[in-house]
């Protein structure tokens, strides 16, 4: 993807909340999601985000954005974004280019195709056929099997391979889910005792991003690494909610089942690889550490492999909501530290032949930092449940409680260039039913 007008840092528009610093969705930007006015009957149809406004993009007439985009255009009004997500970046591009322009200062403004973002309900904004989550974070591989498997908390295989499980796509929710604790099986207490079974006590969250699939591979035939990006519409939050005890349990030898298949939230908002141009970063290796097989590498790896987007996560406790006070940060890690890119990835998901679909979503894994302080989950955070971590409140967690919240938040930024938000992904944990 390179650099074109539409990045251009001194542009603005005539929405003004998107000319405010703080606001994730400058003009710079132009995530797609789904929505349509909140509690109304309304058809859900495809929306780009503007400072504080959702543009109706079902409300545009194709002459103001003419040719070539006007095709997009047609694709990108329908309720899932996967028609449009399987035309390609050409198609996307078009797209952007031309609401660029028309949501540029000085162009007529399209007041009626305005509806406010605190006015508007998001679906998923594709229909996902199938969901990958990846392990790319070796930072969170290392701290969290060294809790799992202390003798040998990094397998031999990490380095070599981009780590994975297949997930469920029907669990999968947009920002303001909320879901009954899982209950489930954990460890007995001893070899001979028969498991423990009811609500999970050990509730996590994981910080990951979202990478949705554009184009698809036809059966049997891969990917290549250097043409992997071309197949990525774009990327969003995602919380890989997480039961601890179940997942101890009942991980080996298959890997993850019912400790992460009961609730997944993605933010509603799709930042697209293009937006995302700038904040390119190095993709980075120790000194000791092997190079990729040729399959998973490529020429502009080491340069710029890497995506440049801060991560947070804040949690919101029932007390916290009942006397007004915001959701207090906890973490923050930063998605240029991954270990495996995501071109890498999409080529090392295809390179067996598996066919990936439009709309296809993959999970990068939980991206903690180098630091402690920057874990992507509660169970790195509080040592395997041992030190609670303090909230500005003065309560104190391990694990989640009923009631809690969670919010993820991301942004990509660098000095002179405006900010590209990616919004929220918050989800609520109720009681177990
Ligand atoms: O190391 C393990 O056994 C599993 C760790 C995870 O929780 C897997 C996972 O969901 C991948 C990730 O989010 O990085
Ligand atoms: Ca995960
Ligand atoms: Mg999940």
């Amino acid at each position: 993807m390179h650099i074109n007008e539409t990045h251009d840092p001194s542009l603005t528009s005539w929405v003004a909340t998107a000319n405010d610093p703080a606001s994730d969705f400058p003009i710079q930007n132009l995530p797609f999601a789904v929505f349509r006015r909140a509690g109304s009957t309304e058809t859900f149809r495809g929306g780009v985000a503007i400072g504080d406004q959702v543009l109706d993009l079902a409300a545009l007439d194709p002459a103001t954005v003419g040719e070539p985009a006007s095709a997009a255009l047609a694709l990108a009004q329908r309720d899932t974004l996967n028609d449009f997500m399987a035309a390609g970046p050409a198609a996307w591009s078009a797209l952007r280019l031309a609401l660029s322009r028309l949501l540029r200062a000085g162009a007529a403004a399209q007041q009626h195709a305005l509806v406010p973002q605190a006015a508007a309900e998001f679906s998923i904004p594709a229909r996902i056929g199938d969901y990958t989550d990846f392990y790319t974070s070796i930072h969170h591989a290392t701290s969290v099997g060294r809790l799992f498997r202390p003798d040998e908390p990094l397998l031999p295989n990490y380095k070599w391979v981009p780590i994975g499980y297949h997930g469920r796509a029907s669990s999968i929710g947009v920002s303001g889910q909320r879901f009954p604790r899982p209950k489930g099986q954990t460890r007995p207490a001893s070899g001979t005792d028969a498991p423990n079974f009811g609500p999970s006590r050990r509730l996590d969250y994981e910080l990951e991003v979202g990478i949705f699939v554009g184009t698809g591979n036809a059966d049997g035939d891969a990917i290549p690494v250097d043409a992997a990006e071309a197949h990525v519409f774009g990327l969003c939050l995602l919380n890989d909610w997480s039961a601890r005890d179940l997942q101890a349990w009942e991980y080996q030898p298959l890997g993850p089942f019912l400790a992460k298949n009961f609730a997944t939230t993605i933010s509603p908002w799709i930042v697209t690889l293009e937006a995302l141009a700038p904040y390119r970063a190095p993709w980075q290796r120790d000194a000791a550490d092997p190079q990729p097989l040729p399959y998973l590498d490529y020429p502009a790896l080491r340069e710029a492999g890497a995506f440049d987007v801060e991560l947070e996560v804040l949690l919101q406790t029932a007390t916290m909501r009942r006397e007004g006070q915001q959701a207090a940060s906890v973490s923050r890690s930063n998605f240029r530290d991954s270990y495996w890119s995501v071109a890498q990835m999409v080529a090392h998901h295809t390179v067996n032949g598996c066919g990936l679909r439009p709309g296809d979503l993959l999970g990068s894994g939980t991206q903690s930092g180098p630091e402690p302080e920057a874990a992507g989950s509660l169970l790195e955070l509080s040592g395997g449940g041992k030190a609670a971590i303090t909230l500005p409140n003065g309560e104190q967690r391990t694990f989640l409680e009923d009631g809690d919240t969670v919010v993820l938040r991301g942004r990509a930024v660098r000095p002179g260039l405006p900010r590209i938000g990616f919004g929220e992904a918050a989800g609520t944990v109720l009681p177990a039913r």
